[in-house]
């Protein structure tokens, strides 16, 4: 079940309720108070903010009975989460306060001009005197938003600007939300081209399959910046870290599992990649019309590629027919696709990954007692395998070395590097992969990514630190 929380403002007429009414009253609603906060005391009447507990979204009812008791006057109904996003969640910052005539004649006109001849004479100045050099553009079109889908470009902006929170206080890097009002593949690419000279990389976000294939393939080849589909990749590379930790929890070796992975779009399709090269030999690709089957024909060039590797599954079937004696589900679809009874018929020592955001394809209730190993995208359960252990890391290490691209060596070694985080002794079925506050993730995944495009020749400087 999942727990939300709300404020509830309320008046209480003392002569008519007392507090511990209106807090019994909630818990016969269903809710738990958790904070009580008092807004204005008084001796006949007060008014308080109540924090409460809620499991499914079940406020209705809470504020139904309350509303039911004499002496009560519900004032205000917020959701600390509306609260957090109010005026946005981001902002820009200058280096330095302009503080007089001498400091505005440097940053700006006449002072300015100079630096901006010397960029236009050599354009690989614009990396030590303009923001490029610590730059990412979060990109998206709405289309594929979480397992929203396409909710649109405004409606998307929430998890941009989360996503470049999270680049700035995990990593330090400065990342701005671009939501594009356009679903138009070539003028996403013309687009993204055409902002590219102020940025040090591009992060493509929740842009939906297959258009996000042709979209990255065709900027990786005319950008000299490195292009970055999250939803492909990162999610790729936390996939092959927590099932590093997984198998060696459960004892069991990639060569020997069979893998079902379920929505075979953008997340599904480079996890299925990324299991090949680590060498998975028993794998079932799975999207909504059933298993995509080696020797099948498909109009989806990726689906076409599956079809075509030797390691694919023959067997037709749907999903609840072919997660029968699977070792491993990746879900990255949609919610509440399984249940008890389809993950108690995988094989013994299951790894179940449903990672379909917000809502998995099964919840932890139903599956725990059945597997060996479960794990979610989500930040209220244990083992939450998120992207968001990737892109800071990632993107860190390859502006660091000024990466001309992200390849699939930098990939392996940043999904190497999370798994290692969490050491042989802390291994255990809650603590497969480890948390986005440990701060060895970021350190681990910049090291390795920039080792890894020293080796491979796509780094075009060495950072002091790699001297
Ligand atoms: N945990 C993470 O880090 C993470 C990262 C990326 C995506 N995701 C989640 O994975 C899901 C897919 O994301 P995406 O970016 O790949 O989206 P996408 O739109 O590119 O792909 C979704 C795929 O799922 C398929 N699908 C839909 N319903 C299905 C069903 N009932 N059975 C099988 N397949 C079905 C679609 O046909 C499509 O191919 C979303 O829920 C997203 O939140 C999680
Ligand atoms: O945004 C997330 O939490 C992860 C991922 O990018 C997703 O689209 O679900
Ligand atoms: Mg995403």
């Amino acid at each position: 079940m999942a727990q939300t929380s709300m404020i509830f403002r309320l008046e209480l007429d003392h002569k008519k309720v007392s507090f511990g009414d209106v807090a019994a009253t909630i818990s016969r609603a269903g809710g738990d108070v958790t904070s009580i906060d008092v807004i204005r005391p008084g001796h006949d009447a007060s008014t308080r903010d109540i924090t409460v507990s809620l499991q499914d979204n079940n406020e209705t009812a809470v504020v139904e009975a309350l509303r039911r008791l004499d002496g009560i006057k519900v004032v205000n109904v917020s959701d600390p989460t509306f609260l957090v996003h109010l005026g946005g969640k981001i902002t820009v910052q200058p280096t330095m306060p302009i503080k007089n005539r001498d400091d505005l004649s440097k940053v700006y006109t006449p002072g300015v001009a100079k630096v901006c001849t010397a960029i236009a004479e050599d354009v690989s100045k614009a990396y030590s005197l303009t923001i490029k050099r610590n730059t990412v553009a979060v990109v998206t079109d709405g289309t594929a938003v979480l397992g929203l889908g396409d909710i649109g470009p405004h409606a998307a902006a929430p998890v941009m600007e989360g996503k470049a929170m999270l680049f700035k206080q995990l990593a330090g890097v400065d990342a701005f939300p671009i939501c594009l009002d356009t679903k138009d593949t070539e003028e996403i690419i013309r687009t993204i081209k055409a902002i590219s000279p102020i940025f040090g990389g591009i992060n493509l976000e929740d842009i939906g399959s297959p258009r996000c294939f042709e979209i990255e393939n065709r900027l990786a080849a005319e950008l000299d910046i490195p292009i970055f589909h999250d939803d492909q990749h990162g999610t790729a590379v936390v996939t092959i870290a927590g099932l590093i930790n997984a198998l060696k929890f459960v004892g069991k070796r990639m060569e020997n599992i069979r893998v079902v992975v379920n929505g075979i779009g953008a997340a599904g399709v480079s996890i299925c990649k990324m299991l090949l090269g680590a060498g998975v030999r028993h794998l079932v690709p799975i999207d909504r019309d059933g298993a995509i089957v080696r020797g099948g024909t498909y109009p989806h060039p990726m689906w076409q590629w599956l079809a075509d590797q030797p390691q694919v599954e023959a067997s037709a079937g749907t999903l609840k027919e072919l997660i029968a004696d699977a070792d491993v589900f990746i879900g990255v679809s949609r919610a509440r696709l399984l249940n008890a009874d389809d993950v108690k018929r995988m094989k013994p020592g299951a790894i179940v990954f449903a990672m379909a955001n917000p809502e998995p394809e099964i919840s932890p209730e139903e599956a725990l007692p059945h597997v060996a190993v479960f794990a979610t995208g989500r930040s209220d359960y244990p083992n939450q395998i998120n992207n968001v252990l990737v892109f800071p890391g990632l993107f860190r290490g390859a502006l660091d070395c000024r990466a001309r691209h992200i390849n699939e060596p930098m990939k392996l070694a940043a999904a190497r590097a999370i798994a290692s985080v969490v050491t042989a002794d802390e291994l255990n079925e809650s603590y497969i992969i480890p948390s986005i506050f440990n701060e060895k993730v970021v350190a681990s995944v910049r090291k390795a990514v920039i080792e890894a495009a020293i080796l491979t020749n796509s780094a075009r400087r060495t950072p002091k630190d790699f001297r």
